[in-house]
């Protein structure tokens, strides 16, 4: 049975927890003198010039800052006792050996570790090991700290068939850890199906479809780091990249990765990936479920080539006392030739010069000449040949191309024949043309098309891994954008169906993967929420039958009681006499449930740890004003929570992706109401729902939505 050992009593200095602490002064001072050693080596000696000494420096420093041993932060957390030494045969009397698990790796004065990093081959049986596979370990253990003390510990003896099988007291005290200040890593409780994922082949891409607070996102920033950590090289060169919904959300997650040691790694939002214009306007559904649909890339790849012109006239090109004439069918033959090869309009551009002014070079040979490549070079910058060039390949500049696209009706007609509709094409088209490219109000959807055209013109630089987090909100362009970021590299796609809040959402995980550009890569599922406690997450899924009925509920990590309160606020009767006007009114009254809330804050500020109070967007503006006539400060998101200020304002367009120790929810029915098709709105609502950890509270003087009510 795994057994708890705390330091609540005093213990001998024989005492195995007094060993552990031993081992743990005894890694810290290793890890000291590894920095010792970076800081005093003597870079005058190693380096001939000053530019390597400037790199040199840096990376020393680079390195110095990861050796730091940072007081709150354990330098271990586990440690595993193999029944052999690993990689050896099993060999009767092979002795075993014990590794201590943590976020680095050190190693003593004579080379032999002390810590090992949890993303070597040898900690993986600290994640994965089980009664059914031990993968060869005899004792797993847990380490409990309180601040930067080792204060106890957890056994697991996985051979040992009469010790029964019991959760874990410390992954359980992990998870209800009070949430202020950003997202933490999870490197010491990472579970079984989690590691599969984290572990991944880096060839491959994974998707992850995973109900809320399954460490969806949590999964994802470690599978950075153990990429970075297995092929380090190769991705330093290529770089990776994490995609989130935007800035409050990669604000909150930001400080993961630099805490698993990986201070390199990119983040953005999907509009910033796409930023050659500046996004300034916003589009109504039906233009944005168009704009979004892969059909968009043929009529952008028509439009991309609608310049080109076969040739009519010769090509001459004058040298000295001679004249090189290129007839229009040979031009006809070299452009034809580019045309059907696949490859940029940008490189065909580029090539057609020299290969005309090959064509030249050839019939100087045969004219007696002996041309050599600076001819050739020559020919290619001749007047003649640039202007035939400009007559059949015109250079493209993207914005301008889905400019005109959105602006010109005979344009769109032409590129998107066969391929939209007469409708759709009207619903594309600016009612308005605006007058410059520069003053246009680009949608991200419009950014996305100029994206597409710019790749068509000229190939989207590729990383070597991107994560994709909520992935379900993402629109078929969208994916195509996001894939070309990693044409030559992997992804890992991860998302949950039923916080699909877009109506230009893809519709299933399949046919996203084919927008990435990764058809048929692994799905996989993620279904025991470490966030959300049971009776919250039952709750929110009774209306995963109307919003995603193919999804199975999610199972919660901890049994919990008294977690959800729903409390109905009565109405004032002059209100209650009119209900249309409750309705047409519930932005501005009633004061009553606007009391409600700001009592239910106060009262869960007595609670230890974060607090949103979640709200339809048009309540936002009375809450806050309800918040600061009663004095109680709040924070917006992505603003940082810290001791002294718990409290954020959330309007529901941003709760995706967050959470808080206590959510107190303000008229569901509201938030529902704001989205423009009651799917979407009731999507909306599971994503509010599912941000507490420990505590939600649901305010509502309107009607509950029916699917709520049991
Ligand atoms: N193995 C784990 N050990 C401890 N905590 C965990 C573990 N896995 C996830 N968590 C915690 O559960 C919470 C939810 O994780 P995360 O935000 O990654 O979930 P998600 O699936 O992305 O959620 P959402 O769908 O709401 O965006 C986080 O606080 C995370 O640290």
């Amino acid at each position: 049975m795994p057994s708890l050992h705390s330091d609540h009593t005093p213990v001998p200095s024989s005492d195995p927890l007094q060993r552990e602490r031993d081992h743990l002064a005894g890694s810290r001072a290793a890890l000291r003198a590894m920095r010792a050693d970076v800081e005093s080596l003597d870079l005058a000696d190693v380096t001939g010039n000053w530019v390597n000494a400037a790199i040199l420096q840096r990376e020393m420093s680079d390195r110095i800052k990861a050796l730091a041993d940072l007081a709150h932060t354990p330098l271990f957390f586990g440690r595993l006792d193999y029944l052999h030494a690993p990689g050896m045969d099993q060999a009767e009397g092979a002795e075993g050996e014990q590794f201590y698990i943590g976020r680095r790796h050190v190693h003593d004065a004579d080379g032999d570790p002390m810590v090992i990093d949890w993303r070597a081959p040898v900690s993986q049986p600290f994640y994965r090991a089980s009664r059914k596979d031990p993968m060869d370990v005899g004792l797993r253990r847990r380490f409990g700290y309180t601040g930067g003390d080792l204060t106890a510990y957890e056994d697991e003896h996985l051979t040992d068939a009469d010790e029964v099988e019991q959760a874990s007291a410390l992954l359980t005290a992990e998870i209800e850890r009070p949430r202020v200040g950003p997202m933490r890593d999870i490197v010491a409780t990472i579970q079984p199906e989690q590691d599969e994922i984290v572990r991944a082949d880096v060839h491959g891409t994974v998707c992850v479809q995973g109900a809320p607070g399954t460490g969806k996102t949590a999964v994802g920033l470690h599978r950075v780091a153990y990429l970075l950590y297995a092929h380090r090289e190769r991705l330093a060169r290529t770089g990776t990249l994490v995609i989130g919904p935007n800035r409050s959300f990669l604000h909150y997650i930001e400080q993961v990765l630099p805490a698993l040691g990986e201070l390199d790694v990119a983040q953005a939002t999907v509009e910033e990936l796409v930023s050659q214009v500046a996004v300034t306007g916003t589009d109504p559904a039906d233009a944005a479920i168009v704009k979004g649909d892969a059909r968009m890339a043929q009529v952008l790849q028509r439009a991309v080539r609608s310049g080109v012109r076969m040739p009519t006239e010769p090509c001459v090109v004058v040298r000295g006392s001679r004249r090189w004439r290129i007839p229009a069918y040979e031009l006809e033959e070299l452009v034809q030739e580019l045309m059907d090869r696949d490859i940029r309009y940008g490189a065909a551009l580029a090539a057609l010069p020299q290969r005309i002014a090959h064509a030249v070079l050839v019939k100087m040979e045969n004219g007696g000449e002996a041309p050599d490549d600076r001819v050739q070079d020559a020919v290619a910058r001749n007047p003649a040949v640039k202007a035939a060039v400009k007559a059949v390949w015109p250079v493209v500049d993207p914005a301008k191309l889905v400019f005109r696209l959105l602006s010109d009706a005979d344009f769109l007609a032409e590129c998107a024949d066969g391929v939209l509709s007469p409708e759709e094409q009207r619903t594309v088209l600016w009612a308005k043309p605006p007058r410059s490219v520069k003053s246009a109000p680009w949608s991200l959807a419009d950014a996305v098309l100029v994206d597409e055209a710019r790749d068509l013109v000229e190939r989207t630089h590729s990383l070597g891994h991107v994560v994709l987090d909520e992935a379900q909100d993402l629109s078929p362009m969208q994916y195509r954008a996001v894939g070309r970021r990693c044409t030559t590299g992997s992804a890992t796609v991860l998302g949950d169906i039923a916080q699909g809040t877009t109506p230009w959402a893809t519709g299933t995980w399949a046919e996203a993967l084919e927008h990435l550009g990764k058809p048929g890569s692994r799905i996989e599922a993620l279904t025991k929420t470490f966030r959300v406690p049971s009776e919250v997450i039952r709750y929110a899924s009774r209306l995963l039958p109307g919003i995603a009925p193919d999804l199975e509920p999610a199972d919660s990590v901890r049994e919990s009681h008294g977690a959800l309160t729903v409390r109905h606020i009565p109405a004032p009767a002059a209100a209650l006499d009119d209900a249309a006007a409750l309705d047409a009114t519930v932005s501005s009254t009633p004061a009553a449930l606007t009391d409600a809330v700001v009592a239910a804050c106060r009262e869960t500020l007595r609670q230890e740890g974060s607090i949103g109070l979640i709200a339809a967007d048009h309540r936002i503006p009375l809450l806050a004003a309800a918040l600061d006539a009663a004095g109680m400060p709040y924070l917006d998101p992505g603003t940082e929570t810290s001791a002294d200020s718990r409290l954020t304002l959330v309007p529901a367009s941003l709760a995706k992706g967050l959470e808080y120790d206590y959510v107190v929810l303000d008229e569901p029915a509201a938030i529902v109401d704001a989205e423009p098709d009651p799917r979407t709105g009731l999507r909306r609502l599971y994503v509010c729902l599912t941000r507490p950890v420990s505590g939600l509270t649901v305010l509502h003087t309107r009607p509950l939505p029916a699917a709520l009510i049991s």
